[in-house]
């Protein structure tokens, strides 16, 4: 049986670690940070949303379709809840914009796991932390998210708590989650590409 799957890829927030930048649209390596995650993701759902509350027009470029927080400032899961609410499919795949080590995988485990399971969320844990933001939703976490934000909650561990969200281990896989935070971070990231054009180019050179 087949199974309609969304994704998103969450670009709303304030980035104050940041300094204010609009971290989904900081370009590494001349792409912006977004198009990352959403290139790996995209091929891998029906249909891939952005999830963005400022610069609009500047997301909609890439060709994916943009939704806007119906509420702003409630943090990711008011993103989530947004595309929750349009989407038809049963289920949605969430990215945060900020992940561009990120490799494909754990989304076959996670789904495995959501769907033998009565849960409406399941979430990665890579064997270190717990990533919040690498998750799968089922359409039916729509109301009980609607209560948890209704009620002033916007935490997304507490929203996870509630619904007892399924944990999934996926371990030795930390690198692949490293999440650009901070400009340092981001400067990080640019030396690791720059790492791995250098050692592509050596590789190169030998055959
Ligand atoms: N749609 C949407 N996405 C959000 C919102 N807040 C954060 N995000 C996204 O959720 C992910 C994790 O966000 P954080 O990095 O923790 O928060 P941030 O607001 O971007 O950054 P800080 O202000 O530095 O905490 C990122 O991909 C953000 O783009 C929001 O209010 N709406």
């Amino acid at each position: 049986m087949q199974i309609d799957i969304d994704g998103v890829i969450l670009c709303g927030g304030q980035g104050k670690r940041m300094g204010g930048k609009e971290k989904g649209l900081l370009l590494l390596k001349g792409k912006p940070l977004f198009v990352y995650a959403a290139e790996k993701l995209a091929p891998r759902v029906k249909t891939l949303w952005i999830s963005a509350n400022r610069f609009l027009d500047e997301y909609a470029k890439y060709g994916w379709p943009v939704i806007k927080d119906c509420v702003e400032k409630l943090g990711p899961l008011g993103g989530i809840y947004s595309v929750l609410l349009q989407i038809q499919s049963p289920l949605l795949f969430v990215l945060p914009c900020d992940c561009p080590f990120f490799e494909v995988g754990w989304e076959k485990v996670i789904l495995e796991k959501l769907l033998s399971s009565s849960a409406s969320v399941a979430y990665i844990s890579d064997g270190q932390k717990e990533q919040f933001l690498f998750a799968l939703f089922k359409k039916s976490a729509l109301s009980p998210l609607e209560e948890y934000l209704l009620s002033g909650q916007r935490q997304v561990e507490g929203f996870y708590r509630k619904v007892a969200a399924l944990n999934v281990n996926w371990a030795d896989a930390s690198q692949r989650f490293f999440n650009i935070n901070t400009l340092e971070a981001f400067e990080e990231a640019n030396k690791m590409f720059d790492w791995m054009d250098k050692k592509l180019s050596e590789c190169k050179n030998k055959l």
